[in-house]
């Protein structure tokens, strides 16, 4: 009963209007941000269990500058995958030097050591909804991760952006990053297209995938992703306002 009256709010679909692409995938448009058949998940309707969206996209695409805007404006906790790495990376250790290593080579990280730092930083952290930034990157990573979190993203944002309005972002950086240099660039793009994409493929074919068009200034993307955690918000308050009648 419960389920049946939530999936029944006209939510995440009001401003959004159902077109059919050739390939027959419904998707939804909203302005230029594609929700690819958007659903809320099982796992969201656990009230206690982390609320979590993954934010993928490449090099350069925008995804922590956006992660910040989300976290100041809808109260998430950014968690930024390779931020974990690069703090683990100074911690002059053996796992350091090895990050350090993949990092300058634009590969990726065991998985048992990033979603063990993941974990960490979801256990500490008192906040119940969490953005994962620049994760998973591989589809080993996301089995990785299910196994281990014993659960999925509730939902994943993905920045569309082409490559070189990505490539020029990171090489104007300027923030000391060991990865910020056209050699690493062209191999973590390399990487990028060849194992990281086909993990936003899987989200969108199981219907979690946001598509936001990554081009134009920071306050046009933020304008993009603002109502899709409008929307959740309206989900959370009928949630909340439905158990509490429940209650009575
Ligand atoms: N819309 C934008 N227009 C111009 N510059 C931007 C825009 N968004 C972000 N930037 C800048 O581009 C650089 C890369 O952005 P950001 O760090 O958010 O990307 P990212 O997707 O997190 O990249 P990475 O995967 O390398 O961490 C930063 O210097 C940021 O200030
Ligand atoms: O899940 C992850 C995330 C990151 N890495 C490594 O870190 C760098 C930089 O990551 P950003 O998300 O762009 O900050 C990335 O190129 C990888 O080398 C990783 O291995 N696994
Ligand atoms: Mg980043």
């Amino acid at each position: 009963m419960y389920r049946r009256r939530l999936t029944s709010l006209p939510l995440f679909f009001s401003h959004f209007h159902q077109v059919k692409r050739a390939d027959q995938l419904k998707i939804y448009q909203a302005f230029s941000t594609e929700i690819i058949n958007p659903v809320e998940s099982e796992s969201s309707s656990t009230r206690n269990s982390p609320y979590v969206a993954f934010v993928l996209g490449g090099p350069g695409s925008g995804k922590g500058t956006q992660c910040l805007k989300i976290a100041e404006t809808f109260g998430f906790e950014h968690i930024g995958a390779g931020d974990l790495l690069r703090k683990e990376m100074y911690s002059s250790t053996e796992e350091g030097a090895m990050i350090q290593k993949l990092m300058r080579e634009g590969s990726i990280a065991p998985s048992e050591v990033t979603v063990k730092l993941i974990q960490k930083a979801i256990e500490s952290a008192e906040n119940r909804k969490f953005l994962i930034d620049g994760f998973p990157r591989s589809e080993e990573n996301r089995t990785a991760y299910e196994r281990i979190i014993g659960a999925e993203p509730n939902f994943v944002l993905f920045f569309d952006c082409p490559e070189e309005v990505m490539v020029k972002r990171v090489l104007n950086r300027n923030e000391g990053r060991v990865d910020d240099n056209e050699h690493t660039v062209k191999e973590r793009l390399k990487v990028y297209k060849a194992v990281t994409l086909p993990v936003v493929n899987h989200y969108a074919k199981k219907g979690k995938l946001y598509k936001i068009d990554g081009t134009g200034t920071q306050e046009e993307i933020f304008e993009r992703v603002r109502p899709i955690f409008s929307s959740l918000r309206k989900v959370h308050k009928s949630r909340d306002q439905f158990m509490e009648e429940k209650e009575k």
